[in-house]
């Protein structure tokens, strides 16, 4: 689980971030924060593994305050996908998958096994674990930078933006590949986007956010579609500017494509 509770970010130049944010992330349960681009996103997830640090309020991992956690540490046991992989570059594939069993000894065998299972786990064949990461595609090296968050086995997982760089078709299918490692692991998953299908799809709680990250609305994605609390959200919602909306058919809440399709009904969670 974890815990923000009344954080504040006011970075040295007088850029308040981060206003008063308090959330808790239940285990095993994906939470999506969405807002556009400077509403604090990114500061939020990277307090989580001390890449930030608060300035009011803290944040629990499992009842632990990171601030009272080795940071190098606390960096080892938590997974961290970032927009663009982050892959080193003179690195196989499979050694950087093995990253950070490298960081804490020579990687064993059994390492290693594990590694060549999480690419197998993220859609990769294993043919590809020895080329380097210019010789693969955007949406591979994406896949790559998940078995790489994957590899210490964290409960914790942080995605910032991992699908944004790829295209429309490439994203569906990382989408679809995260669902079902999702159903597989059950890791506690903070995901940063800015895309509101993504965060429907993904979130089993959706924060829609806005400057200084004050929560416009949280809740199950489909309620925020069907109930937008605020102006500000029903537009940032918008159906124009998304390929699903939500919309009552026969008294049921439907979700239904940019052409009028029905694409499914939304159960009682
Ligand atoms: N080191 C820093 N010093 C000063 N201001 C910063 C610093 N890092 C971020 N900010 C500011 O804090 C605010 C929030 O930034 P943050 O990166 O968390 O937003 P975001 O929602 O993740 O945006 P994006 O979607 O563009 O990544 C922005 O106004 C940004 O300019």
């Amino acid at each position: 689980m974890i815990r923000f509770e009344h954080v504040g970010k006011t970075f040295p130049d007088g850029t308040c971030a981060v206003e008063d944010f308090s959330l808790e992330v239940p285990s095993h349960t994906t939470t999506v924060l969405l807002g556009s681009s400077g509403c604090g996103k990114t500061t939020l997830m990277q307090m989580v593994n001390r890449m930030v640090d608060p300035t009011a309020g803290r944040v629990l991992i499992d009842d632990d305050d990171v601030a009272s956690l080795d940071p190098v540490k606390l960096r080892r046991r938590i997974g961290y996908v970032m927009q663009n992989a982050g892959l080193l570059p003179h690195r196989t594939v499979l050694d950087n998958v093995l990253t950070v069993p490298r960081l804490t000894g020579r990687a064993s065998a059994a390492d290693r096994a594990r590694a060549q299972e999480l690419l197998e786990l993220v859609g990769l064949s294993p043919a590809l674990a020895k080329r380097y990461p210019a010789q693969l595609s955007g949406g591979q090296r994406q896949r790559v930078g998940v078995a790489r968050a994957l590899a210490p086995d964290p409960d914790v997982l942080l995605m910032d933006e991992p699908f944004s760089a790829v295209d429309p078709v490439v994203r569906s299918e990382l989408q679809a590949e995260m669902l079902r490692i999702q159903r597989e692991l059950a890791k506690t998953v903070l995901f940063v986007t800015h895309d509101v299908d993504e965060a429907v799809l993904l979130g089993d709680e959706v924060l829609v956010l806005r400057e200084g990250a004050r929560i416009a609305q949280q809740g199950p994605g489909e309620e925020i579609l069907l109930h937008p609390a605020s102006d500000f959200v029903r537009s940032f919602v918008g159906g124009d500017r998304r390929r699903l909306h939500v919309e009552e058919r026969a008294g049921t809440p439907t979700v239904v494509d940019a052409a009028g399709r029905v694409a499914g009904t939304l159960e009682a969670r």
